[in-house]
């Protein structure tokens, strides 16, 4: 007896080291029980200690990717991770735009935790007026949010006013995620909803190198649970529990910044 199942979309670039970009976002699904497809915009020579080189998809293939899923499957969400420079930001809004993949969670990627750069500079105006305004959610990090929404963040009050500012372009729900507060024993992320709510996920702080991919990851796991048609704030509750699980029982893997143990949560909640 076979099982209809949800599907989800990433559009994202590689890592060949497995931990971050579509490998991470893969991963993720499969452990949330979503069948998942992908747009690759990118390929990236990448392992823990960094990004050796980059080589962007020509606009041809990544049309024909959408294509090739649009005529076949019923993706009920989307997700976007690294998409590398301003050309490829016009063809993946041109594409979301001509199908029906349900809501889109854009992880606006720019820099690698190695250092490298993943999104060229001369994108971040078409990130902000031409994929913003189609985002359900965005998930940046705090340089991310920093950037887009071009306030300085130091305080609560400052993440709270970039997040205002995300929403003024466009985003209907905006999570700010923390794990960028280097000085705290906690994890901080902040959420804004689109009635105005807002929503703080306070968490241990792990003092750990093995994080390579918690952003793909996270919002990984949320676009899962909206194709599964679970609400948003749950959706967003479940990924935190995903991440600290992922974190927490981490694994050895490289000899940089270490990949997280995707199967961690499906362990803990067999
Ligand atoms: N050392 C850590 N301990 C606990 N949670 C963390 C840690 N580092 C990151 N996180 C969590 O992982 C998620 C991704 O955060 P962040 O690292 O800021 O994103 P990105 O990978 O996009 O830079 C957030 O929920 C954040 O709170
Ligand atoms: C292809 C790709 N996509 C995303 C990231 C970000 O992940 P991180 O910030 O954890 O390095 C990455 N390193 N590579």
């Amino acid at each position: 007896m076979s099982t209809r199942v949800a599907q989800v979309l990433t559009i994202a670039g590689t890592d060949s080291g497995g931990g971050a970009g579509i490998q991470a976002d893969m991963k993720t699904m499969q452990e949330r029980h979503v069948f998942s497809t992908c747009v690759v915009v990118a390929v990236t020579a990448q392992n823990t200690l960094g990004v050796l080189d980059v080589e962007v998809m020509p606009k041809r293939i990544i049309d024909k990717q959408f294509e090739a899923l649009a005529d076949d499957f019923d993706i009920k969400a989307a997700k976007t991770g690294m998409l590398a420079n301003a050309e490829v930001v016009h063809t993946v809004v041109e594409n979301y735009k001509k199908y029906n993949f349900g809501p889109l969670v854009v992880d606006p990627v720019m820099i690698a935790k190695g250092g490298a750069k993943l999104l060229s500079d001369n994108a971040i105006d078409a990130v902000q007026n031409e994929l913003i305004p189609l985002a359900y959610l965005i998930t940046p990090n705090l340089p991310e949010a920093e950037k887009l929404s071009g306030i300085t963040i130091n305080s609560i009050d400052e993440v709270k006013l970039a997040a205002q500012k995300l929403q003024e372009l466009g985003a209907k729900n905006v999570l700010i995620k923390g794990g960028h507060f280097d000085n705290s024993s906690e994890s901080r992320d902040y959420v804004l909803f689109e009635n105005g709510e807002e929503l703080e996920l306070v968490g241990q702080r792990f003092e750990t190198n093995n994080t390579h991919g918690t952003g793909d990851t996270i919002s990984s796991v949320i676009v899962s649970e909206l194709a599964k048609g679970r609400d948003l704030r749950k959706a967003i509750k479940t990924g935190k529990q995903f991440i600290n699980a992922s974190i927490e029982h981490g694994i050895e893997v490289g000899h940089g910044h270490g990949p997280l143990n995707h199967w961690a949560f499906s362990e803990e909640n067999k």
